[in-house]
């Protein structure tokens, strides 16, 4: 192919400068893309493909017109591509063109989501040290945090769920992290250049945007100044030019948070359900918000929920009095209604892309907050309350200035593009005024004009009007053309009429055409001065818009609370868990829910046990839930989770009565998710969810497990779940609650002091089961898992066998596989009793050891023993001796593996 010239040259050497996926470039009245690019958008966008030749080639050509280029880039970007913008300007020679702006997913200002848009950087400092930075270009949030290993800067992305992620050189290695951040959080990973992620340099550009003084009093380590340095580096690179809404930086300290990780905000739904629904998360279920800022503010909360008893305390002031107050609350949610996103404003305003009208929407709504704060004042619940404080905070003296100022100058109705005036009101400035009224003149010289001409040379029929062509002129019906004035010139000849101009008329004409251009300019003028003077108080707007949204997230809560009958939670730092009828906040809204009772922790539990058993001291830490399928369990689970947690943002609970000692963290292992398109088996996901809990819960943590070990063989499952039940109970002592169908596990609670059972209650009559919904103590005495096997109609001839093994199970409290001869398979067996694997031969011998002491034992004992080879003999002696009380679950998986697989190498016994 011949190099190309001209401007389809010059597209491809700025194409070549930029690392961007696609140029658009402009051209005049249109942004252009040429060759690949040109297909890559016309496929994406169906936009039509014409061809340009250029010096005898010929190259694909798309183009969008300039006005239109905002909605196409936006859908670029949102498809994943970082889009390059080239401008045109003007040289002494022609036009020349220049990459002004790369638009990427973390750096896209146009967008209409009303979700946060973060921009990550994460860097590796080594020895666990993890740095993060968060930037939301829209509203100008700028956060970092810090993590001590892979696994918690992934916890810290998924909570803030970036759209686009910037690795440090160090993370670029970790392809774990990087798939996870690619697949689970669904962001963009942009290699941005690696020395922007230097300490010095980064500490430099830190230092520049947000003060030295500032990066000190922040105090954390390098790899978080790394990232924060090269979000900024990138926010600059990228010519997004919104720098000077990133105002403030603050840090985000683990130990302020609850730990939620991945698996968990997935598991309990918070704001997707598992099928990816926004509806039917738990904060689509108590969102009442009035602004986009306020629902970005209690999706936060939701997502990071506090440890702070004092924060907690301060907001469940504010949403008790607020929703005692229902008047005052809906005077409040409909001053919140007028309200625009103030944040998003401010970052307009400093990219220079706000236009009069969002000048107008930040004049409104900086009219909200006096509003609020006297609907506060006004209601003695409310003005005793924090909230007072919360509208008391912005700098309101400043605030109304600059809506004064505002007031003054925007026109009412202003137009959306700024450079033809008419946005500005009368009054505003001088020169503006004499230009609009000299102007006016003209125009009511002109209105008149026909008047007089008639008047003056007794004409009929005479008009003045303008167009484009002729500009303005006189328009003489045919019957009276005939005796104009000699000093009427003669532009055009109608059907019915003719026009003239005259002197004078076209003087005026240049006049009123310089007037306009002349108010077009000072206009756009002193309108970017206005932007500028907004832009400088992007600090202002955003502390009046947390403001406003943190009323509006405290009054959706107590919406929420007072409509559902919503109980303040009594929140304490011990280790109590009592919730008086407690239910599903989100179950709930669509089903009669039957409420049911949770008592865990020493207080408490002393109380229930004492009741129970007459033993007082002691606790109860750990809950076995039993209960048939479908009966409940995992409602009841998530039922717990989702109350402390929404305890822990603040918010009231769906409770008659709540005791709640706040949690470290929450974590949870439920049910199995189709992790097969992530290629890892699901038993895989599930043991590295539970070794993660093991490895991070605290006892001050809340666990929520269910049916942990259903993913492998029973027996295996039994082990791992009893293994994890003791270490859970023993070292790590969170407080949790275990669902299960292994029966086996309701002995711990004989045997383990802080353990307890509960079950769901099903009632069956005639064959016909109900379930009650209801939960209480003790084990469930059936599982009623055969009978759901009937009723789904598993053949007779089954279900007559599971009963018959149900029977043994239940007498021998072991099961052994069933063989159709005399030499059967050997199987190891759990024994109750001793809570260990036992082979069938330890058994037998032991069974022929009591019979023997009875009646001299049976003859054919000695038989099964011969069909067992060595190889399987040295297994069942090495599974013999693995002490389930002892081994690490993990461990304890693994050697099961190798015993299973050296199972399978041996010859099947003959
Ligand atoms: N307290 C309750 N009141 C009313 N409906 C409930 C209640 N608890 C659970 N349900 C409903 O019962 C159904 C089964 O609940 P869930 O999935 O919790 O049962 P499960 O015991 O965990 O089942 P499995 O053991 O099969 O996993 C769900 O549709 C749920 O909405």
């Amino acid at each position: 192919m011949t190099e190309a010239t001209g401007i389809v040259g010059e597209f491809f050497s700025l194409k070549e400068g930029t690392d961007a996926e696609l140029l658009a470039m402009q051209c005049g009245d249109f942004y252009e893309f040429f060759g690949e690019d040109a297909e890559t958008v016309s496929e994406e966008l169906d936009l039509k493909v014409s061809q340009k030749s250029s010096h005898g080639s010929s190259y694909p050509m798309a183009g969008v017109p300039v006005d239109d280029l905002t909605p196409y880039l936006k859908a670029l970007v949102e498809r994943g591509y970082r889009v390059a913008v080239a401008d045109q300007y003007e040289t002494d020679s022609g036009h020349a063109r220049e990459i002004v702006r790369v638009v990427t997913p973390g750096t896209l200002l146009e967008t209409s989501d009303a979700d946060a848009q973060y921009l990550a950087a994460v860097v590796d400092g080594g020895d666990d040290a993890y740095g993060l930075a968060f930037a939301d270009v829209t509203t100008g949030r700028f956060l970092v945090a810090a993590a001590d290993d892979a696994d918690n800067a992934l916890t810290e992305l998924y909570r803030f769920d970036p759209v686009e992620v910037l690795p440090g050189p160090d993370v670029r290695a970790d392809d774990d992290l990087l798939n996870q951040v690619r697949d689970r959080i669904g962001a963009t990973l942009t290699l941005h250049e690696t020395e922007a992620f230097a300490p010095k340099r980064a500490k430099h550009g830190v230092s520049e945007q947000f003060g030295a003084e500032t990066v000190d009093r922040l105090s954390v380590g390098e790899p978080t100044i790394a990232a924060a340095g090269a979000i900024l580096s990138y926010v600059e690179e990228t010519g997004a030019g919104v720098l000077a809404s990133m105002t403030r930086i603050q840090a985000h300290h683990g130990d302020d948070h609850v730990t939620l990780d991945a698996t968990t905000q997935r598991n309990l739904e918070l704001t997707e359900t598992m099928q990816g629904e926004r509806d039917g998360s738990l904060f689509a279920t108590i969102d009442h918000t009035e602004t986009s800022a306020g629902g970005r503010l209690l999706k936060e909360w939701l997502q990071r929920p506090r440890r702070s008893l004092e924060t907690l305390e301060r907001r469940q002031e504010s949403v008790a009095a607020l929703s005692t107050a229902a008047l005052a609350r809906d005077e409040l949610q409909d001053a919140l209604g007028e309200a625009y996103d103030l944040a998003r404003l401010a970052s307009k305003a400093t990219h220079g892309s706000a236009d009069a009208r969002d000048l107008l929407a930040v004049q409104d709504t900086l009219a909200v907050l006096p509003e609020l704060a006297d609907s506060i004042a006004s209601n003695a619940d409310l003005a005793d309350s924090p909230l007072s404080e919360i509208v008391d905070r912005p700098d309101r003296d400043a605030a109304s200035d600059l809506r004064e100022t505002l007031a003054a100058a925007i026109a009412e109705e202003p137009p959306s593009t700024v450079t033809q005036g008419e946005l500005l009101q009368r009054g505003y400035d001088d020169d503006l005024d004499e230009v609009i009224e000299r102007h006016e003149e003209l125009k009511q010289w002109l209105d008149t004009l026909a008047e007089r001409e008639k008047g003056q040379y007794g004409l009929s029929h005479v008009t003045v009007d303008r167009n484009k062509t002729d500009g303005y002129y006189i328009q003489v019906g045919k019957s009276a053309a005939d005796g104009v004035p000699d000093h009427y010139e003669e532009i055009k000849t109608l059907k019915n009429s003719k026009r003239f101009t005259t002197d004078e008329l076209e003087e005026k004409e240049r006049e009123i055409l310089r007037l306009e251009e002349r108010r077009g300019e000072l206009e756009y003028e002193l309108f970017e001065e206005l932007r500028d003077e907004v832009a400088a108080r992007a600090e202002l707007l955003q502390d009046v818009g947390r403001a406003l949204a943190t009323v509006d997230a405290l009054a959706s809560l107590a919406t929420h609370a007072a409509e559902n009958r919503w109980v303040k939670p009594d929140l304490d730092r011990g280790d109590r868990l009592t919730l008086e009828q407690g239910r599903h906040p989100v179950v709930e809204q669509t089903t009669e829910f039957v409420p049911n009772d949770v008592r865990m922790g020493s207080a408490a539990g002393a109380a229930d046990q004492e009741r129970a058993s007459g033993r007082a001291d002691e606790d109860r830490g750990f809950l076995v839930v039993t209960g048939p399928n479908m009966s409940g369990k995992s409602t009841y689970m998530r039922q717990v989770a989702c109350i402390v947690l929404l305890a822990q943002v603040g918010s009231f609970v769906p409770a008659k009565e709540a005791e709640i000692g706040l949690v470290d963290g929450i974590f949870t292992r439920v049910g199995a998710l189709d992790e097969l398109a992530q290629g890892r088996s699901t038993f895989m996901v599930e043991m590295s969810e539970l070794s993660n809990i093991l490895h991070t819960a605290t006892e001050e943590s809340l666990v929520i497990l269910d049916e942990v070990g259903r993913g492998t063989a029973t027996y295996d499952g039994i082990s791992i779940a009893w293994a994890a039940t003791e270490y859970l109970h023993n070292e790590v002592q969170a407080k949790t609650l275990f669902a299960t169908h292994y029966h086996e596990l309701t002995g711990l609670a004989e045997n383990l002091p802080r353990v307890a059972n509960v079950h769901v209650a099903a009632d069956e009559r005639d064959g016909e089961v109900t379930f009650l919904r209801t939960v209480r103590d003790g084990p469930t005495d059936r599982s009623y898992g055969i009978h759901v096997a009937d009723l789904a109609g598993v053949p007779d001839p089954v279900v007559d066998r599971s009963r018959d093994v149900l029977e043994r199970l239940r007498e021998e409290k072991a099961i052994e596989a069933k063989g159709g001869t005399a030499s059967e398979p050997v199987q190891a067996v759990f024994d109750l009793g001793s809570g260990t694997m036992q082979t069938q031969g330890e058994r037998e011998s032991q069974a022929r050891t009591q019979t023997a002491t009875t009646d001299g034992g049976p003859a054919e004992a000695d038989a099964a023993d011969a069909s067992i080879d060595p190889e399987t003999e040295a297994v069942l002696e090495d599974l013999e001796s693995l002490d389930v009380n002892t081994t690490p679950p993990i461990e304890l998986v693994s050697k099961v593996q190798q015993l299973q697989e050296r199972l399978e190498d041996t010859p099947p016994s003959e």
